[in-house]
């Protein structure tokens, strides 16, 4: 039988004599990984005898902030985030196991988010439903829970920030994807579809192609666009709008790549956890709070509310309102502030605000997504 690792006759010296470098340098960047890991494994150590938390945020954000800053190149500095996030994964891993809670199956976006944010060392926990990804988060079977917040082109996700309002979780981080949706079926060809079943977010955000190229079909709501993959690898009747993750991990054909309506389709997820088993994370220097308020129903009320943060000079990133569902045109506001509230300004705009307002929850303080 051939030796695969056997090199073809016909490859030129040249490429040869490069290959050989890479596999030396491969044997010295594995080395000093293991280093790495081994220095992890000693802070871990640490860490249990003080008995501290081991995910960092602040910390990990640092590390990727200071290597893109550094970057000699040729590598891309986009490409610093990814590799740093699975090398922290790894070593983190040494260090304990980190259970994330996310909207499963496996295939989601939601599981592509949990993946992107802690990198593939950890434990998954695949929950049914946004609600049960709060639940087993806030009941000690997963540390963190990834949930979606918002998306480019639907607008928020209003279950997860629903249960913000009530939840004793809050948030310690942030990240998001590209949403990238594709009709996927057992079969290789859009004839003969019956349904194509999807999270309705999915069928919302396909909605010009399916009325294009699948007018006469059904669109059946799923919990999740994984399951309607789950669905379709069942019967070959039905085509599921998911992920090409979903599509392999389910054995279907891509039938049609990209059908979103928006080809800048970016959904952004929220890293939940309890605040009795996590600290607040401490300031990175690039941090965002978040938080939850209402004022009473009065002219110029909201107006009042936001003064503070122009007197102290910190800057809003987001402002989103949700009906309060008293039937009294009542209203809980979204807000995401830009620093942390170690920052002396943004302590004394958010006490001045709180001052100014009816309801006033921080929902988490973290830092922005490193990318
Ligand atoms: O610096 C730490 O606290 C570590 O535990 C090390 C490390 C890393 O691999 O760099 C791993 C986990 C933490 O989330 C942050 C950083």
């Amino acid at each position: 039988m051939a030796d695969p690792q056997a090199t073809p006759p016909d490859v030129p010296e040249e490429l040869l004599a490069l290959r050989h470098q890479i596999d030396t340098l491969d044997r010295d960047l594995l080395a000093l990984i293991n280093r790495r890991a081994a220095l992890a494994q000693a802070v871990g150590e640490i860490k249990k005898k003080e008995g501290s938390v081991v995910f960092r945020p602040e910390r990990e954000a640092q590390v990727i902030d200071g290597l893109k800053a550094v970057n000699p190149g040729p590598l891309k500095t986009e490409s610093i985030a990814p590799i740093w996030r699975e090398v922290m994964s790894a070593c983190r891993a040494l260090e304990t196991p980190t259970r994330v809670a996310f909207l499963g199956p496996a295939g989601t976006f939601s599981e592509e988010a949990a993946l992107g944010f802690f990198g593939s060392s950890i434990v998954r926990v695949p929950c049914a439903s946004i609600d049960d990804v709060f639940r087993t988060t806030a009941a000690g079977a997963a540390d963190f829970g990834v949930v979606p917040v918002e998306n480019s082109t639907e607008g928020v996700v209003a279950r997860s920030l629903d249960i913000f309002l009530t939840t004793p979780l809050f948030i310690i981080g942030e990240t998001s994807l590209f949403v990238r949706h594709n009709l996927l079926r057992k079969e290789n060809q859009l004839e003969g579809i019956e349904a194509v079943v999807a999270h309705p977010q999915a069928l919302a955000q396909c909605h010009g192609w399916l009325s294009a190229h699948l007018p006469q079909v059904e669109r059946r709501p799923v919990s999740s666009n994984a399951e309607g993959a789950r669905l379709a690898a069942l019967d070959p009747k039905l085509a599921a709008i998911a992920s090409a993750r979903a599509g392999s991990e389910y054995g279907l054909h891509l039938v049609a790549p990209a059908i979103q309506d928006d080809t800048h389709n970016r959904t952004r997820f929220a890293i939940v956890t309890d605040p009795h088993r996590h600290p607040m994370p401490r300031a990175s220097g690039h941090d965002c709070t978040s938080l939850v308020v209402s004022v009473s129903n009065r002219p110029g009320a909201v107006h009042d509310m936001l003064v503070p943060l122009k007197q102290h000079g910190v800057s809003m990133t987001r402002f989103e309102s949700r009906p309060a569902r008293s039937g009294q045109w009542e209203y809980y506001f979204y807000i995401d502030l830009q620093g942390h509230p170690d920052d002396p300004q943004v302590a004394t705009a958010l006490r001045e605000l709180r001052g100014a307002c009816a309801y006033f929850k921080v929902l988490g303080t973290y830092p922005l997504d490193v990318h």
